[in-house]
């Protein structure tokens, strides 16, 4: 798992390894020059254009001139468009000005023609987390101009313009692709910013991820390399009981499909014995469209306790009983989750919120999580809400979208990699909530059930929509939910 430190701890961070290590800032810098020039091996082979690299005058522009001369070396045809004399520049900036080859063009902003072809490369390195104020004068100009042509681009570290924690304030680069050192910039996760930032790559810089949890607080990038530690391993001797028995609750008249695909979801997650409890009336739905399912009449749901986990909500409707629905919480004393109208009916009356059994997994989208918590301005301030909701509730609230966040009862932020824009499809919230209470039944720690099924429910979308792309329907991502434990190597 990857921490995600603040733009100010970096160069804290920075300054302990090159003590610890007696490596220099330049050697840091050339293993970030080093770390690029390998992705851009891999994704831009084919690529046969010219290579601009614009530079700016601080450590991030270093990082362009040190990336200029290994892709020289390497062959390409390399200008670099610099902004300032190298005095007023970072000394890194320096020592790799002297080091560029001949056959590198450097080439002060104010004489370079802007003759790019749609063939060619840009790289953005003219800020990374060093931005202290919105851009202004040639800067500005130049990225309004950049934004403009069409050629391929790409940033180093961040997108210039961009804070590594805050809300762009005015202007940034627009890159195809964003090649960050070492961890995700906060700021990269943000919803605001996703016409900067393109496709995020994280490419590895040799500091390693104990060194950084020193500087570390309480937020945490996964990735698909750390998911297997987070299951639970079952052996040849397993029964069913062992795959828990679950009871997800929903389903109101003409919504009782939200609850197909929850507890399909749900078997096809590994769930032992999965009950529905709906509408009386859609009973015959139900049954016909997921046989391996038991629909719950009114006497079983007065036995809660034997159920090893709960999931409520999707399709139950915005009519429920208020005090069933409390009877529900007070009389259950496992964690469970949330979703959907589970939510809105908490939003309706949130003192019913006390009783949710402490350790449950909440799954807001981000309209539900405003009903239930209030407006905020921006995605900054709603992550600090919802970290604050899940300690004051004593609750996992796991924030859907890109990037989806799970914030714990003990203050930390987990953020998945997984994923893509094509899982925005009707019920793929309610296959997620399958999902997490399969897991949360078999006996994982609510944290472990959060983070398993929200990244192979990313994963099941990814490789769903291979071959669909915007024709995932959520019935696919129930289909590919077997593929993640294949793909993962999970028993
Ligand atoms: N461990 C790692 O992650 C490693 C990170 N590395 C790299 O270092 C980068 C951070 O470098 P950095 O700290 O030198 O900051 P950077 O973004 O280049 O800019 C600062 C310069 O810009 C200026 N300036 C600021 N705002 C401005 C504005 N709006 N308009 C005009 N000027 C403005 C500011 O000067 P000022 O005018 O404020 O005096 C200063 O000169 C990081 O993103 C990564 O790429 C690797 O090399 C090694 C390991
Ligand atoms: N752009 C995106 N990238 C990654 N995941 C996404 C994106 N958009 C939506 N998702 C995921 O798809 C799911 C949608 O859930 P939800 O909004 O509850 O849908 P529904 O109400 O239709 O079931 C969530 O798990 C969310 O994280
Ligand atoms: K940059």
């Amino acid at each position: 798992m990857l921490s995600i430190i603040s733009g100010d701890d970096v160069k804290k961070l920075d300054a302990a390894f090159i003590k610890a290590t007696g490596i220099s800032s330049w050697d840091l810098m050339e293993n970030a020059a080093k770390a690029f020039f390998a992705w851009y091996q891999s994704k831009f082979m084919g690529v046969m254009g010219k290579v601009f690299v614009f530079s700016g005058p601080g450590n991030n522009g270093g990082d362009g001139i040190a990336i200029a001369r290994l892709l020289a070396e390497s062959g390409k045809t390399v200008s670099v468009i610099f902004f300032q004399e190298k005095e007023f520049c970072s000394k890194d900036y320096t020592l790799n000005i002297e080091k560029l080859p001949s056959k590198v063009n450097l080439i002060h902003i104010s004489d370079f023609n802007f003759e790019i072809d749609e063939n060619d490369v840009v790289l953005d390195c003219i800020f990374g987390i060093g931005i202290n104020r919105p851009l202004e004068g040639s800067y500005l100009e130049v990225i309004e101009r950049l934004n403009k042509t069409q050629c391929h681009k790409v940033s180093i570290d961040i997108p210039s313009g961009i804070p590594s924690d805050e809300i762009l304030q005015g202007k940034a680069f627009k890159a195809d692709h964003t090649v960050t050192f070492q961890f995700p910039k906060l700021s990269l996760l943000f919803p605001e910013h996703s016409e900067f930032t393109g496709n995020i790559h994280v490419v590895d810089i040799g500091i390693p991820d104990f060194f950084i949890q020193n500087f570390h607080k309480d937020k945490f990038f996964l990735r698909r390399e750390d998911i297997r530690k987070f299951h639970k391993k079952f052996n040849p001797f397993s029964h069913k009981g062992d795959f828990g028995r679950i009871m997800l609750i929903g389903g109101s008249v003409g919504k009782v499909g939200a609850m197909v695909l929850s507890s399909k979801a749900a078997l096809r997650t590994g769930s032992g014995l999965v009950h529905v409890q709906i509408a009386e009336s859609e009973r015959f739905i139900m049954q016909t469209a997921v046989p391996e399912v038991m629909v719950a009449g009114a006497e079983e749901i007065k036995r809660l306790d034997v159920f090893d986990a709960l999931g409520i909500g999707p399709g139950w409707g915005t009519e429920v009983d208020l005090s069933f629905y409390c009877s529900i919480l007070k009389r259950y004393h496992k964690p469970l989750v949330i979703d959907a109208d589970g939510l809105n009916l908490l939003s309706k009356k949130p003192e019913n919120l006390k009783y949710v059994p402490k350790g449950s997994i909440l799954t807001p989208h981000i309209r539900e999580f405003q009903r239930l918590a209030g407006e905020v301005k921006d995605h900054k301030e709603r992550l600090d809400k919802a970290r604050s909701f899940a300690l004051e509730h004593g609750v996992y609230l796991v924030l859907k979208g890109a990037f989806t966040s799970i914030s714990t009862p003990n203050g930390e932020q987990y953020f998945n990699s997984s994923g893509n824009q094509y899982l925005a499809t009707a019920g793929s919230g309610d296959v997620l909530t399958g999902m997490i209470a399969s897991f949360l039944g078999q006996g994982y720690l609510p944290l472990n059930a959060a983070i398993c099924g929200v990244f192979q429910h990313g994963l099941a979308g990814e490789m769903t929509a291979l071959d669909k792309r915007r024709g995932v329907i959520a019935s696919d991502i129930i289909d590919t939910i077997p593929a993640t434990f294949v793909d993962l190597d999970i028993e």
